[in-house]
C-alpha cells in the first residue's frame, strides 16, 4: 500500500473519536479513504451494495489494526429507504456522524448518441440523485443538529465529459448542489467540498472498463505523465474533513497532475463538417467531409 501524505502526529491523533461514512468503501478509492481515517484514530462505516466484500474488507482492516474501527453496512444509495437506514444505524450505533463522503459512484464509456434511457437513468440516479439522498438524511438524522464535513468524489468534468456524457452532467450536478448547500448549511456547522479525480489506479476502476491497460494507454494526456493512485486522493479528503480546512466549503480540488487543464480522453477526428469560414482555405487545410 502507498505512503501516506499526512505527518505521523497527525496520523495518530487527528480523527481520534470521530465518526465518518464512506459510500464504496471497501474497493479503490473509498478503500484508501477509510484505510487512512482509520490510521487517523476515526471509526468508519462503510456502504455499498456487494455486502460480501463490505464484510470482508472490514474484517481485513480490523484484524490488521486489532480495534473494531470499520463497520459495514449494505446500502444501495439509489434507494432511498436503505440510505435513510445507514444513517440511523450509524447515529444509533456510534451516537454521531462527524463526517459524510460520498464516493459511491460510477459509469460506462460511451457516445452520447448510445446511451440509452435506461442506462442514462442508472448513472444519474447513482451519481446525483443517490448523493442527494445521503445529504438529505445525513442532514436529517445527525448534521443539522451537530454539523459535520462532507466531500463528494465527483469527476474531472471541467470540460464537460465527452464519452460519458451521463457522469458528467450528474457531477456537474453535485459540484452545484455542493456550492448551494455550502451556503444553505453553513448556519448549522455544516462544511461541504468536492474533489474531482483525474485518471486515479486501482483494479477495481479499471476491471470497470473490460480492458486492462486502458488507464496507462492514456497517460499522454496527463501533464505529469503518470497515473494518480488512491492514496493521492485519500490524503485530500482527510484534509478537507479536518480541521484543517476549517475555513473552507463549496470549493472543488482536482487531483489530475493538471490534466483538466490539458487533454480530455475523447478524441475528435478531422472533419469538414462546421460551416466554412470567411477565410482563404486551401486542400491541406480542408479535409474532405464524412458525412
Ligand atoms: C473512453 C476512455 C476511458 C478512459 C478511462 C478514463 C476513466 C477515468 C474517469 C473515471 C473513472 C471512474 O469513475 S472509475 C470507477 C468505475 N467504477 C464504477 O463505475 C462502478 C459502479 N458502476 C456501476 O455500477 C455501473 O457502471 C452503473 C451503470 C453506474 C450502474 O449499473 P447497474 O447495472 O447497477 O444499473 P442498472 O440500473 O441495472 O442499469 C444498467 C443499464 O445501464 C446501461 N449500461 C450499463 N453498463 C453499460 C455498458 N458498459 N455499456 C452500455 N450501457 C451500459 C445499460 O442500459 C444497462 O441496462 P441493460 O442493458 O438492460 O443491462
Ligand atoms: N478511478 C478513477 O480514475 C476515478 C474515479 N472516480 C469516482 O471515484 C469514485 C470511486 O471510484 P473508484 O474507487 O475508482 O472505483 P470503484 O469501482 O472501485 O468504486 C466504486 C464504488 O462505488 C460503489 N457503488 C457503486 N454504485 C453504488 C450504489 N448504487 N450504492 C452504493 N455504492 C455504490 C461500489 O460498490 P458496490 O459495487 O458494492 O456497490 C464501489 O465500491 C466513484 O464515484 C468513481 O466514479 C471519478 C473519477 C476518476
Amino acid at each position: 500500500m502507498a505512503a501516506f501524505k499526512l505527518n505521523s502526529v497527525l496520523r495518530r491523533q487527528l480523527f481520534v473519536g470521530r465518526v465518518a461514512i464512506v459510500t464504496g468503501g471497501a474497493t479503490g478509492i473509498g478503500g484508501m479513504i477509510t484505510n487512512e481515517l482509520v490510521t487517523l484514530g476515526c471509526r468508519v462505516v462503510i456502504a455499498a451494495r456487494n455486502e460480501d466484500r463490505l464484510k470482508e474488507f472490514a474484517t481485513t482492516v480490523n484484524k490488521n489494526t486489532g480495534h473494531d474501527l470499520v463497520y459495514p453496512i449494505r446500502c444501495n444509495i439509489r434507494k432511498e429507504e436503505e440510505v435513510s437506514e445507514l444513517m440511523s444505524k450509524t447515529v444509533k450505533q456510534f451516537g454521531k456522524i462527524d463526517y459524510l463522503v460520498n464516493n459511491g459512484g460510477g459509469q460506462f464509456a460511451s457516445q452520447t448518441e448510445d446511451i440509452s434511457a435506461k442506462g442514462w437513468h442508472a448513472v444519474v440516479e447513482t451519481n446525483l440523485t443517490g448523493t442527494f439522498y445521503c445529504l438529505k438524511h445525513v442532514y436529517d438524522k445527525y448534521m443539522k443538529k451537530h454539523g459535520g464535513s462532507i466531500v463528494n468524489i465527483i469527476a474531472d468534468i471541467y470540460k464537460g465529459f465527452p464519452g460519458m456524457a451521463h457522469t458528467g452532467a450528474a457531477r456537474a450536478g453535485v459540484e452545484n448542489l455542493c456550492k448551494t448547500l455550502a451556503v444553505e448549511w453553513a448556519k448549522n456547522g455544516v462544511r461541504i467540498n468536492c474533489v474531482a479525480p483525474g485518471i486515479i489506479y486501482s483494479e477495481t476502476a479499471e476491471a470497470n472498463y473490460g480492458q486492462k491497460g486502458m488507464f496507462e494507454s492514456q497517460l499522454y494526456r496527463i501533464p505529469a505523465w503518470r497515473l494518480g493512485d488512491t492514496s493521492e486522493v485519500s490524503s485530500v479528503v482527510c484534509f478537507l474533513l479536518s480541521p484543517g480546512a476549517s475555513y473552507v466549503s463549496g470549493n472543488t480540488v482536482y487531483i489530475d497532475g493538471a490534466q483538466h487543464l490539458y487533454k480530455s480522453t475523447y478524441e475528435v477526428e478531422q472533419h469538414s463538417n462546421y460551416p466554412p469560414p470567411n477565410y482563404p482555405t486551401t486542400e491541406a487545410t480542408t479535409p474532405k467531409s464524412k458525412l
